[in-house]
């Protein structure tokens, strides 16, 4: 389980993140939606401890991420497909990885195969599309096996194919009885997808709830689909943000 409560962060004039608090719970894919520059990547950077909260903890099964040993096998995440070393063959990338963390080769070898990527396992990582590069760093993040997993966008630049994969593969992880942290803009996906929603706003939560709830209170539940819901709750942000641009990313 990974837990976030009362963080704050300001970069410079910015208040990135307001207050934030919320679980990730095991079993349950949980969708992390909100505006552009609502602070879920900065939440997420602060739960790996790639940036410092001003306030507030973020614990991963009760520890946070700088105390744990082989963090790979506690959490695993995708934050930035783009951030590998283009002249590397996707297998090396794994390589390296697992060498830092004491896992092997087959493990390496495994997720390749799981993140459909085997064929092109021996192929610079500098040439694969952006759907590649993600399904690279799901291998990646799955390497340590880990009961947790934080994946910023995973859906991003994935074609039909890959977006019906990374569906079953989001279900499959959390029907293991892993804690699933997934952002994404695609409410379609995530009403497919997701059990449970977080919905953010201005560095905190505005909702928190399962998806079948927010369906079904929603104003015309019949009918509602998550962006509806999405819509409804974040309206006042995205008027503020229309008329004060200074504060929009
Ligand atoms: N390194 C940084 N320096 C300055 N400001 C930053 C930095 N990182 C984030 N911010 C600001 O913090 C706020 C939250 O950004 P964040 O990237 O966490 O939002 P987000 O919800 O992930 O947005 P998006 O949906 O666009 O990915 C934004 O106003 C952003 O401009």
């Amino acid at each position: 389980m990974i837990t976030v409560h009362g963080l704050r962060k300001r970069f410079r004039g910015t208040v990135a993140l307001d207050g934030m608090t919320f679980a990730v719970r095991p079993g349950q894919v949980t969708g992390f939606v909100g505006p552009n520059g609502a602070g879920k990547s900065t939440t997420m950077r602060v739960i790996l401890g790639l940036d410092r909260a001003d306030a507030g903890d973020a614990l991963i099964d009760g520890h946070p991420y700088r105390g744990l040993r082989d963090p790979l096998r506690h959490v695993g995440s995708l934050l930035d497909a783009a951030a590998l070393q283009p002249g590397r063959t996707a297998r090396n990338h794994l390589l390296w990885l697992a060498h830092s963390q004491g896992l092997t080769a087959r493990r390496v070898d495994e997720v390749l195969d799981q993140a459909g990527l085997r064929a092109v396992a021996r192929r610079r990582a500098g040439g694969f599309s952006l759907g590649m590069r993600q399904r690279l760093g799901i291998a990646a993040a799955l390497l340590g096996d880990p009961p947790a997993l934080l994946l910023d966008e995973p859906f991003n630049g994935m074609d039909p194919e890959g977006i019906v994969w990374m569906r079953r593969l989001l279900r499959a992880l959390a029907a293991e009885g892993r804690a699933v942290l997934v952002s994404s803009h695609l409410m379609s996906e995530l009403q497919e997808t997701a059990d449970h929603v977080v919905v953010v706003g201005r560095g905190k939560v505005i909702a928190d709830a399962p998806v079948a709830h927010l369906l079904a209170t929603a104003p015309g539940a019949r009918r509602a689909t998550l962006e509806d819901v999405y819509l409804a709750l974040t309206r006042d942000e995205v008027e503020f943000r229309a008329v004060d641009p200074a504060r929009a990313r």
